[in-house]
């Protein structure tokens, strides 16, 4: 019994210290050979919970900060902690915005700053925080959002291999299930336009009802445009294997009220891709047109509208050496948005920068466009926006006008259309003026009669003028001019033949 009371002696001690260790490190090797990393982190967090009464173990906290930007670009994580965050909003919240635009389907919360959100993933809490950082606040009052998100730093691992995935792919879903096509400028302050992005866009939801059933447009045009679209989507794997940024640019020309802006918001009502609209005027260099690009999202539409007048792209190098007096600031040239800026943008190292991105130039005046940018990869597929021909005049009026039958002022409608440059702006602004069928296609024959009365008006003054050139120049000229004189009334009667063909693209 004393024998039994006495102290263990420190050979025994030391004995018993080596076999625990050595059977500590057996089942440590056995545990990392034989239970795979996500499991072990799993199994840890059951062992804590089921213990966390017992044991008085002391957990170190580690937070992650999540900004809306990685570098230059956006942080993909920032944008879906937003929307995830939405999701798993607790009782221990005191302040949310809640939100519903007409297309979408639910509400949409959003957690006000310095408020926490608990969360539970795999029996691991974690807690995120919507932080305020005032950037330059006594400047411009411009504040970033971050998130914090804290956790047991014992289940670092589980969090980035498991957790944050998990955030990622549950943000997809609700985006998908609850999805408002967005429309991006830089003109719009972020937060109260109800939406923010990274990089300094503000947002609205893009409410347009433009449909590629609403356009009023040539049907094989139409198609075409579809069929390039399905295609540019599922070809991931092939621009992969050719080397090929994901991209596909697109040039709308035709004169105004042709239906341009309308096309764009229905290829973003298509694919559901958000828009960015960017304004070259407002931008000053390369470099910021540069950041304007990486700062937007995947899966979007980069529009550039009036791209012949928007900007007066310098095709000489930004900066000069020489000073034109010897004033020192005359040193100094600001930069400028110059030419090869722009092909960079359009297809150059940095669009590379994204994938799946279309990218969407706009104008009245093709001719006016360096042929550089129309190239493809750049612009690869070119389309007219042609004047309203009868087969568009036909889609306009089912929509405007829904059933109706009269024949009588269809076939003048017809007879008249073809032969005019009347847009399909002009032509559903005369279908507006009345509810009743009938007044409304009066009101379309009476907007063309007048376009038929313009025309030949100005094809005379056109006729006149080279009379009197051909009084000017004397009788030697009169074969010449003549000749001058019935072109001109060919190219009269053929008005649609000034932008050329209505559609032509190259294949990859
Ligand atoms: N092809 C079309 N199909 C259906 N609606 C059209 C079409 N063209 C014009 N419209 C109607 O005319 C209005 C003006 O069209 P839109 O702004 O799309 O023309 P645009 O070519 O972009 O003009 P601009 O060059 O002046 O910007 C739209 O609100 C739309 O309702």
């Amino acid at each position: 019994m004393q024998a039994m009371m006495q102290s263990p002696t420190a050979t025994s001690l030391f004995t018993t210290y080596a076999s625990l260790t050595g059977s500590i490190m057996l089942i440590r090797t056995m545990v990392d050979q034989l239970i795979p990393r996500p499991l072990r982190a799993y199994l840890l967090s059951i062992i804590t919970y089921l213990f966390r009464n017992f044991l008085p173990i002391k957990t170190k906290k580690l937070t992650l900060v999540i900004e809306p930007q990685v570098g230059l670009v956006r942080n993909e994580i920032y944008e879906a902690a937003e929307v995830y965050l939405g999701n798993i909003i607790g009782p221990n919240i005191d302040k949310l915005k809640v939100g519903k635009i007409a297309k979408q389907k639910n509400f949409s919360l959003t957690i006000e700053k310095d408020q926490k959100v608990e969360d539970k993933f795999k029996l691991v809490d974690l807690t995120w925080e919507v932080v305020s950082q005032n950037v330059d606040s006594q400047k411009n009052g411009k504040e970033k959002i971050v998130f914090h998100l804290s956790f047991d730093k014992n289940f670092k691992d589980l969090v980035m291999n498991e957790y944050l995935p998990h955030v990622l792919s549950v943000a997809k879903v609700t985006d998908e299930s609850n999805k408002a096509v967005k429309l991006y400028t830089k003109s719009l302050t972020s937060r109260e336009h109800g939406g923010h992005g990274p990089g300094g866009w503000g947002c609205v939801i893009l409410d347009h009802p433009a449909t590629f059933d609403t356009m009023a447009m040539d049907y094989d045009l139409k198609k075409s445009i579809i069929q390039d679209l399905d295609k540019f989507l599922r070809r991931r794997e092939f621009y992969r294997r050719v080397g090929k940024a994901w991209k596909r640019g697109y040039l709308l020309y035709g004169p105004p009220g042709t239906g341009k802006s309308s096309l764009i918001a229905a290829i973003a009502n298509y694919l559901k891709f958000d828009v960015y609209d960017i304004e070259l005027t407002s931008l000053h260099s390369d470099s910021e047109l540069r950041r304007m690009l990486l700062s937007t999202s995947n899966r979007s539409i980069i529009v550039i509208e009036d791209i012949d007048c928007s900007a007066n792209l310098q095709k000489r190098a930004p900066y000069t050496k020489f000073p034109r007096s010897g004033k020192e600031e005359d040193h100094y040239k600001p930069p400028q948005l110059s030419l090869s800026g722009m092909l960079n943008f359009a297809d150059g190292l940095w669009s590379s920068c994204g994938e799946e991105r279309i990218i969407i130039f706009t104008t009245n005046h093709k001719d006016k466009i360096d042929p550089a940018l129309l190239r493809p990869g750049r612009m690869d597929m070119h389309i007219h926006m042609s004047y309203c021909s009868y087969e568009s005049f036909r889609i306009l009026a089912s929509r405007y006008l829904g059933e109706f039958d009269n024949c009588r002022l269809l076939e003048e409608i017809e007879g008249l259309i073809e032969n005019l440059q009347v847009t399909p702006a002009e032509v559903a602004e005369a279908m507006m003026r009345s509810e009743d069928p009938d007044l409304a296609l009066q009101g379309v024959v009476d907007l063309l009669k007048l376009k038929k009365t313009e025309a030949e008006a100005t094809n005379n003054q056109e006729k006149a003028s080279v009379k009197d050139d051909i009084g000017n120049d004397g009788l030697k000229l009169e074969e010449t001019s003549l000749a001058h004189t019935e072109k001109a009334s060919v190219s009269q009667k053929n008005p649609r033949d000034e932008f050329g063909s209505n559609v032509w693209y190259f294949e990859e």
